[in-house]
């Protein structure tokens, strides 16, 4: 097939379900499908309304199989940034986004979408992994500051000439490439980084470890496909289920690697694995995570009821006659996953699309 009628195909695919889904008529749908087939003919591809860009959105997050948090799939606020066309202009874009989805706290699940691929074109890429996110650096002696999953893009940042201070907590910048040129970075303001302390109302010595961790995970090296089309700068955010900071980002000996600092507080024996020392320090952490959020206000959700509203979503999907897909192994939480239905059940995990993929790294 070539790449123009395998285009038209992807795109009649999207067209048809999404003009279903959304009740309009099989005339709409013919006419909407002459009108692709001549934008395809005359300049190689075609370009979303407004309706299918957000429709279309919609349904890759209601697709992607390792998503737990799929109940509200529908009420995804969709910015239409596709006219964006300088690396300034995007990254006001995307502070924009941040300020929108923050909301003091009430957090919106919202994607900003830029310019997509054409052909060979690039289009816009993002090359943060998340919108906010703590940089990684190592000392001379090998010790460790900040968070080690981002060393590498860190690095990168320092080359493009960004300095950060150095600390345990400094929020990296926004780096955004337009068109294959050079990318080009830009400081993200502290003052639109809404930030959690992280505190424990009974362990004492836990709030003085000054703990912290930003409100709105916004992951945006993902490329959304709708139709053919190819996104790879549509930056999206929900809210935090508690165990991605407590039970991994905190946790793990890779990252913050708090367990044995918070055993120790503890006073629990960390001589045998048997005495679970690194469960009861984790359920302690994670205590900590929810209470600090909740206590600020900031939207979050424990594992327990991520999972009963993904039972909602499961039931909700199976009444509109549509199959729900999933990847047990990420649907299943990393704390206590068999006190959850999901643990205890099989899911189809192939790959339906409109849906959000990993591209090659824009760097290394
Ligand atoms: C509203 C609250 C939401 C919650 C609590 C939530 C929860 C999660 C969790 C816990 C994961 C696994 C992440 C990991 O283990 O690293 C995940 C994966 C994912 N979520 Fe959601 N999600 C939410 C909203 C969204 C939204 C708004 C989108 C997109 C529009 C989305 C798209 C995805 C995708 C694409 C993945 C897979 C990421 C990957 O492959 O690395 N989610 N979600
Ligand atoms: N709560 C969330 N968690 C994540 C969802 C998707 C991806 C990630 C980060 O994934 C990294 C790569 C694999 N694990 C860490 C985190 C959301 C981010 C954006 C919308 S909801």
């Amino acid at each position: 097939m070539s790449e123009r009628s395998n285009l038209f195909a992807e795109a009649e695919l999207f067209i048809k379900q999404c003009y279903a889904e959304l009740n309009l008529t099989e005339e709409a749908v013919a006419l909407r499908l002459k009108e692709i087939a001549e934008q395809i003919e005359t300049g190689g591809t075609y370009s979303h309304t407004y309706d299918e860009l957000r429709h279309g959105a919609r349904m890759a997050w209601r697709n992607n199989n390792r998503c737990i948090g799929r109940l509200p799939w529908d009420s995804l606020h969709v910015v239409d940034k596709r006219d964006a066309s300088s690396e300034e202009e995007i990254a006001a874009a995307l502070l924009e986004h941040l300020d929108y989805a923050t909301n003091r706290g009430r957090i919106r699940p919202t994607i900003t979408i830029l310019r997509p691929e054409q052909g060979e074109w690039p289009g816009a890429r993002v090359w943060n992994e998340q919108l906010i996110r703590y940089a990684g650096y190592t000392r001379e002696d090998g010790s460790r500051i900040g968070d080690p999953a981002s060393l590498e893009f860190t690095r990168i940042c320092e080359q493009l000439g960004w300095q950060g201070d150095g600390t345990d907590f400094d929020v990296l910048p926004l780096v955004i490439q337009l068109d294959g040129r050079a990318p080009k970075w830009f400081e993200v303001p502290r003052e639109r980084v809404l930030e959690v302390d992280i505190r424990h109302s009974e362990i004492a010595g836990f709030n003085e470890l000054g703990l912290k961790w930003y409100a709105v995970p916004a992951v945006s090296n993902m490329r959304l496909e709708i139709g053919g089309i190819r996104y790879s700068g549509a930056p999206f955010n929900g809210w935090y289920m508690g165990t991605e900071i407590g039970a991994r980002n905190l946790a793990d000996e890779g990252r913050y690697n708090l367990l044995p600092v918070v055993a120790d507080l503890m006073g629990i024996d960390r001589s045998r694995r048997s005495t679970l020392w690194q469960d009861r320090a984790l359920v302690e952490l994670n205590v900590a995570v929810l209470e600090s959020y909740r206590a600020a206000g900031v939207s979050m959700v424990d594992h327990h009821t991520a999972a009963a509203q993904f039972e909602s979503f499961e039931k909700r999907e199976r009444e509109a006659g549509r199959d729900v897909t999933g990847n047990w192994a990420w649907l299943i939480p990393p704390m206590a996953p068999a006190t959850t239905h999901v643990f205890h059940k099989r899911y189809d995990n192939t790959i339906v699309k409109p849906n959000f993929f990993y591209g090659k790294k824009p760097y290394a």
